[in-house]
């Protein structure tokens, strides 16, 4: 088995943009700057948003953090999305989800340029990425491709199950790992919900791509040997030993699902720190393209 690591890839994925940053500083210009807006206080969305503006600091991106109230109407949030699209400091930002219910999440992912949409969430660049035209591809699937790659991960031709059709996970990954190259050229099937003898879809797969968010769904007994799990849960449960009241868990049960797989993604440490190294890709694209339209 091998695990596929997402802390030292994410961390390798860094150092490499902020050698990009320093060239940028060498030549004069200005470094990216990444904006996220956070409406509410979720503890959740609050410690990703964070280690987001970390991860800035980090690689010399310029950050801004912009916290609304849990009681925000959705006017505010447009007003203040119309802002960040005319801001020509900012290159690229999020809305952080989910909203609060009297928000029409639809609604604000349509409202944000999709030159700024380093999340790859506005309806165009979600069609482009479907199109195989040059796009922000969503960090979350960004990063699985990314690290199918960098392990050198054989798609072509292999059964994917993706389990989950969120619009940030499971809906994209279904689309990427179909499309032409590599990785790519796999044979996908998107089950959810309502998906008939999913274990049996499951036992098949030589690629399993779970994106539930149920605490170890997926068990040794439903899995092809040396099949390769990746692991998009991430949910927090109560545990009075951790300091923080609380530990991560994924929808592998990493224990005996690793002893079976040939290759796996831990949770902590896996699919979530690849997702903040792939939107600073992107924050990095979104500079570059701001900077080539301006010459
Ligand atoms: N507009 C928007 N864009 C997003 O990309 C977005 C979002 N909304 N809403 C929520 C999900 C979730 N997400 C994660 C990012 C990092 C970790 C991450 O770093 N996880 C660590 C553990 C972090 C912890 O301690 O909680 C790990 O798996 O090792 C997890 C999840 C981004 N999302």
């Amino acid at each position: 088995m091998e695990l596929l690591d997402g802390k030292k890839v994410s961390n390798d994925i860094k150092d490499e943009i902020a050698v990009e940053v320093q060239k940028m500083k060498d030549r004069g210009e200005k470094v990216p700057h990444l904006a996220a807006v956070l409406v509410g206080n979720d503890g959740a969305s609050l410690t990703y948003v964070g280690s987001k503006v970390k991860a800035c600091e980090r690689v010399g991106f310029e950050s801004t953090l912009v916290k609304m109230p849990s009681t925000t109407s959705e006017i505010e949030l447009l007003t203040k999305i119309k802002e960040l699209n005319e801001d020509d400091n900012i290159d690229g930002f999020i809305v952080q989800l989910p909203l609060p219910p009297q928000i029409d999440t639809q609604k604000v992912l349509l409202a944000v340029d999709p030159d700024k949409d380093v999340d790859g969430f506005h309806p165009m660049n979600f069609g482009k990425m479907a199109l195989d035209m040059s796009t922000f591809i969503p960090a979350t699937p960004f990063g699985i491709l990314e690290l199918l790659e960098r392990y050198d991960v054989d798609t072509k031709g292999k059964h994917t199950v993706v389990i989950g059709r969120s619009h940030i996970v499971g809906r994209p990954m279904s689309i990427l790992m179909g499309r032409k190259g590599w990785p790519g050229n796999s044979t996908v099937t998107l089950t959810h919900s309502h998906t008939k003898n999913i274990t049996q879809i499951i036992s098949q797969a030589d690629i399993v791509i779970s994106a539930l968010g149920v605490p170890n769904f997926l068990k040794a007994e439903m899995v092809k040997d040396d099949a390769v799990i990746i692991d998009v849960g991430i949910t927090r449960v109560t545990d009075e030993t951790r300091p923080k009241g609380y530990k991560i868990v994924g929808d592998v049960d990493f224990e005996n699902v690793s002893k079976k797989a040939s290759h796996i993604t831990p949770v902590p440490g896996g699919v979530g720190p690849m997702t903040i190294a792939m939107l600073l890709k992107n924050t990095l694209l979104a500079r570059e393209r701001h900077h080539n339209n301006k010459k």
